[in-house]
């Protein structure tokens, strides 16, 4: 799983059209999205990325969630940081599964529709740990 941290002063998005078979329906935030403070977390997940990836990235997000102390998380489901994508199928699942934890984590977590081209704005703060990435690998044990 590949991850790109940028702590957003603002961030915006708005759904353009399907960029899958089977894009995930519109939630209650109705394809559109824009928050103040927030720590948008752009995630590509991997080919042989399983569950046992969500507790690491989950870790590594909410350490620089608390360093650079922002009011949110969006989860942004992003196919290009990486060459070895999973397919959607897999990577919707771990996507909904790191949200879930993050939520569980008790942060104000947000997530972006999956499979969907979207337009957006992002206004970064520029200070040191603003862009950050992270490379997370699933735990060889499978450990949860
Ligand atoms: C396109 C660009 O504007 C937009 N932002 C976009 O990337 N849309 C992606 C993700 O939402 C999702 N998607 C598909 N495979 C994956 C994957 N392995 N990991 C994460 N997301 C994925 O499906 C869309 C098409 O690849």
């Amino acid at each position: 799983m590949r991850l790109l941290l940028i702590h957003a002063r603002r961030f915006s998005y708005e759904v353009v059209k399907p960029a899958v078979e089977e894009p995930e329906p519109l939630g209650e935030a109705g394809g559109s999205g824009a928050f103040e403070n927030t720590l948008v977390v752009f995630t590509s997940v991997e080919k042989g990325d399983d569950e046992s990836v969500v507790p690491g990235a989950v870790s590594e997000i909410l350490s620089v969630f608390n360093q650079v102390k922002a009011s949110s998380i969006v989860v942004y489901p992003y196919a290009h940081l990486s060459q070895d994508l999973a397919p959607p199928f897999e990577a919707v699942k771990i996507l909904g599964r790191l949200y879930a934890a993050l939520k569980e984590a008790g942060v104000e977590a947000y997530k972006a529709p999956f499979g969907w081209y979207k337009a957006f704005t992002l206004e970064c703060y520029g200070h040191p740990l603003s862009e950050l990435s992270r490379s997370v690998r699933r735990s060889e044990t499978g450990a949860r």
